[in-house]
């Protein structure tokens, strides 16, 4: 234990079995080695034998000024807090040293000691006041002392209650640390000995391993306050015993705990006696406080009974027990002096009792009976005095005797009992000043409550503004809501209206397609007709063609018949040759019959005239009749006739033409010649035989003329143009045979182009029908242009009416938004009207009791005055005939009075919820003010 750092090892279980085995009681060996220890403990080692080895020698170190630690570390539920707190069965280091300390100093009579404790708790960088729970003003300051209140202990119970207290307080999280302190002086020392102080921590920590950093050279925790407080036990002024709790099972914390503990155990610690100034101390302060106390005692004692006051008498017990030694004192001359003091001292003395019975009753319940029979006993002296008289001097002094042991005794616990008054005191003194800050509170609270009204007023005006403008929201609402129907309805119009422009553009669509179907069927005919123009072009050339031709034939027509017209002149100049051979026929017939005649008359054979004539058909003349000379001339002359006549052509006035032909008889035995007459067509130039029985043989005398035929003489200059007028007959037949067929064929062409012209006309039935057409698909285009237009106008209207819809919907939706928003609004804004005025309500109940406690507070503090007055007025003139047992009950119970009226008001209105009030009705404010800003702005907008 040179380090003045002492390490135990503490399993939780037993090591056996386990990979460690403890030798000596100092070492652990494990397969990695051997760890050496100030104690290793086993498992069934209990808390007192822990005590005795190590927080024994650290306790007493304590003691004589050196500062202690007593640490337990190691992993959670290894034991720590069983060590150093213990339970009621096993008491735990702490306990143990409280005992081993008290019983130390009882035993030391050459020295003073006095002993308080701090025990807090440190939490995540937070210090907590177990006992009292003030963790914010908790603080380490640079000694390494901590700024929490220090409570004065004089005996193990009283510490092991405070301990109880805090306890009970605690996080299981934290590290708890109780710290004694104590100041200590020889009982000769003289007023500038020094004092001997030293601080005890008694420290459980957390159970997690990693709260302490190691480093070569220092340990240290890593909580800063914990290493600010605790900076003087590891390697500082103090000894310290580190007892590390393990757990063999876990093996990983267990050898870090083990870590721990051998480099813990390399540090050293310097411990020095640590010595202050008396004045400095607490000690000083106690001092002062008793003699204090007892300078009041005496001058109460002076009060009390007008003598000086008795030395070697303690404060609180003092007063009884002066009271009770002027009794006895004077209960020699008790004919003067019991008569005088009789009634008061009795009166006090019973007082004095019921005080001290009362004020030790909560702090030393033991005391009571004792006090309780100190009581009887006053009474029962009291008793005696009355009957003093009758009581012979030897029972006097007996029962004197007895008093005076038992007041002897009873002087001793009252002494302690003083100790608790003394305590009660300072618990009036702290209540005083409670109820001191509970005024200032009630002031604050009075001041509060004045702001409160004015906010309350303030917020009723802001009430009253809110519901107007909840009404006005309300009557906005309605209209929002009316032009939200009107919007509904205008959207619903819209809709039906849009619907219809929908159908409407379908029908519109439906006549556009029908259109454009149309469109193209009529283009299909144009283009058709087109094709159709096109033919009719390449036929109207074609009948351009023949109509050309047929000029040219006209024109050859008209040639042929100018060369016909020609053709007849020539023909009438034919028939006049021939009538003029007729005629000279004529008179060479009738150069014939004269000629006959003369035959006749030379008996030659006769000629059948008469035949010649009945046949009507020709003359004919027999070769006989022509064998005579002058007859064949004749005949050579009338066979060039009949030749000439062969050649004259008839033409009879009803158009048709005849030829006369002059023939041979080819029969031989019958000369002559036959003059025939054909039709024009039927002549033949060769093989045309001429019948005898021919109907058409015609007497040309007279029958021509009879059938009005106009004979022409052709004459011999006109053989060629004979032949070149049968040439042109030919030719002229030829040109009629063209002709006809030229008519035939300008039929044909008139049909054709009258064909065509129907073609044509048709064309122009196709072309106009085209045009038509081609006019009715321009008024369908125009049409379908305009219905285009109009879709557009249309789809235009639509999507204008769809924006609108859209638009209206967006402004539907926003009214929505906006009527709900408001009904939010309406309804928080009632809600925190409700909440207002309830608050309200709460304030002004609470404005009301506090004006009520005020009052009572007030009453009680004049009541206060008034008797302090007294008091002091009592003080001052201690020959005043105020009577003590008036006085001191009504402070005491003045006292009373305004603990419970505090009590009763501290219950009633806690200081947060004081301060909460206006809290939250500034922030109520705020949030309505917000809200009606965002309300206005959203107005505006
Ligand atoms: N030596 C022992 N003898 C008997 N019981 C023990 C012993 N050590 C620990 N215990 C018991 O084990 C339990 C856990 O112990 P304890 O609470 O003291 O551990 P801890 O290390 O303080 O835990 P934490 O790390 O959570 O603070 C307790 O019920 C305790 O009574």
């Amino acid at each position: 234990m040179s380090s003045n750092i002492c390490v135990g090892v503490r399993p939780f279980g037993s090591f056996d079995g386990s990979s460690w085995q403890v030798t000596n009681g100092c070492a652990l060996e494990s397969r990695n080695g051997s760890s050496v220890f100030d104690f290793v403990f086993d498992h069934e080692a209990s808390n007192l034998e822990l005590f005795n080895c190590m927080a024994k020698p650290i306790v007493h170190k304590f003691i004589s000024g050196l500062n202690g630690t007593l640490i337990t570390y190691g992993g959670t539920s290894t034991g720590k807090t069983h060590t150093m707190l213990g339970d009621d069965q096993h008491p735990g280091l702490i306990e143990l040293a409280t005992k081993e300390i008290f019983e130390t100093i009882g035993n030391d009579k050459e020295r003073r000691f006095l002993l308080r404790l701090q025990f807090i708790e440190v939490n995540n960088k937070i210090i907590t006041d177990l006992i009292r729970k003030r963790q914010h003003e908790v603080k380490v300051v640079d000694t390494g002392k901590v700024s929490s209140e220090e409570y004065l202990v004089s005996s193990k119970e009283e510490l092991m209650q405070w301990l109880s207290v805090g306890k009970k307080k605690r996080s299981k999280r934290s590290h708890a640390i109780l710290r004694i302190i104590i100041e200590s002086r020889s009982i000769s020392a003289q007023p500038d000995d020094p004092v001997m102080q030293s601080v005890f921590n008694l420290v459980d920590l957390a159970g997690c391993s990693n709260i302490m950093h190691m480093s070569n050279t220092t340990v240290s925790f890593r909580d800063q306050q914990l290493n600010q407080l605790l900076r003087a036990s590891l390697g500082g002024n103090a000894c310290t015993g580190i007892i590390c709790t393990a757990n063999p099972t876990d093996l990983l914390e267990t050898r870090k705990t083990l870590q721990f503990a051998s480099r813990v155990r390399e540090v050293s610690n310097q411990p020095l006696v640590n010595l202050v100034a008396y004045k400095a101390t607490m000690m000083k302060q106690q001092d002062l406080k008793i003699k204090k106390l007892r300078d009041q005692l005496a001058k109460e004692e002076q009060v009390i009974l007008g003598s000086p006051r008795i030395d070697g008498q303690q404060d609180g017990c003092m007063e009884c027990t002066v009271l009770c030694k002027a009794f006895i004192e004077k209960f020699a001359d008790r004919h003067q002096v019991e008569m005088l003091l009789k009634e008061d001292v009795h009166a006090t003395l019973h007082e004095l009792c019921r005080d001290v019975l009362r004020s030790t009753r909560d702090v030393c319940p033991e005391l009571e009976p004792s006090c309780e029979r100190m009581f009887h006993n006053c009474v029962e002296l009291e008793r005696l005095q009355a009957e003093g008289e009758s009581v012979c001097d030897e029972t006097i002094e007996l029962t004197q005797r007895e008093l005076q042991a038992e007041i002897a005794e009873m002087r001793t616990k009252l002494e302690a009992a003083q100790l608790s008054y003394d305590m009660a005191k300072c618990q009036v003194s702290e209540k005083t000043e409670d109820c001191n800050r509970l005024n200032l509170q009630l002031s604050t609270a009075q001041a509060d409550n004045v702001q409160l009204q004015a906010k309350n007023h303030s917020l009723e005006q802001m009430c009253q503004s809110q519901h107007q403008a909840i009404q006005a929201m309300v009557a906005d609402c309605n209209e929002v809501q009316q032009k939200f129907q009107k919007l509904q309805q205008e959207h619903e119009h819209l809709r039906r209206t849009s619907e219809a422009n929908k159908d409407q553009c379908l029908q519109l669509k439906a006549d556009k397609t029908s259109l454009q179907a149309e469109i193209v069927t009529l283009k299909e005919r144009v283009e058709e007709a087109q094709r159709l123009l096109l033919e009719a072009s390449n036929q109207k050339a074609l009948a351009e063609q023949l109509k050309a031709q047929n000029d040219r034939l006209k024109t050859e027509l008209s040639e042929g018949q100018s060369s016909f017209q020609e053709m007849q002149r020539e023909c009438d100049c034919l028939s006049n040759e021939l009538m003029e051979s007729v005629e000279e026929c004529d008179g060479l017939r009738g150069e014939c019959n004269a000629l006959r005649e003369e035959l006749k008359q030379r008996s030659m054979p006769s000629y059948d005239i008469e035949s010649m004539k009945s046949s009507g058909v020709g003359t004919e003349c027999s070769e006989a009749d022509l064998e005579s000379e002058t007859d064949s001339g004749f005949l050579e002359k009338f066979a060039k006739l009949s030749d000439s006549l062969h050649e004259i052509e008839l033409q009879h006035r009803s158009g048709c033409s005849r030829l006369f032909r002059a023939t041979k008889i080819q029969e031989h035995n019958v000369p002559g010649l036959k003059l025939c007459l054909e039709s024009a067509t039927d002549i033949h130039t060769e093989a045309h035989t001429l019948d005898d029985d021919a109907g058409d043989a015609v007497c040309l005398k007279g029958v021509l003329r009879q059938h009005r035929f106009q004979i022409i003489r052709l004459t011999q200059e006109t053989a060629p143009a004979q032949e070149d007028a049968e040439k042109r007959l030919v030719h002229c037949n030829q040109l009629q045979v063209e002709r006809a067929a030229m008519q035939r064929d300008i039929k044909l062409l008139t049909e054709a182009n009258a064909a065509l012209k129907k073609e044509l006309g048709n064309d122009e039935v196709l072309t106009m029908s085209i045009e038509v057409n081609e006019k009715l698909r321009e008024s369908m285009n125009e049409r379908e242009e305009q219905f285009k237009i109009q879709l557009n106008v249309k789809e235009e209207e639509i999507s204008l009416l769809e924006s609108k819809l859209k638009s209206k919907g967006a402004e539907v939706e926003e009214i929505k938004e906006r009527c709900l928003i408001m009904r939010q609004d309406m309804d928080e804004a009632r809600e925190s009207e409700a909440q207002l005025k309830e608050k309200v309500a709460a304030s002004v109940v609470i404005h009301d009791s506090l004006k009520k406690k005020n009052l009572a507070l007030d009453k009680v503090n004049i009541k206060l005055k008034k008797s302090v007055d007294i008091y002091r007025l009592r003080l001052e003139k201690p020959n005043a005939s105020v009577n003590c047992k008036e006085v001191l009950p009504v402070v005491r119970r003045t006292v009373e009075e305004r603990g419970s009226v505090q009590e009763h008001t501290s219950e009633t209105l806690t200081v947060p919820e004081k301060r909460a009030k206006p809290a939250c009705i500034h922030q109520e404010l705020r949030k309505i003010k917000r809200r009606c800003l965002h309300d206005l702005r959203r107005r505006i907008d």
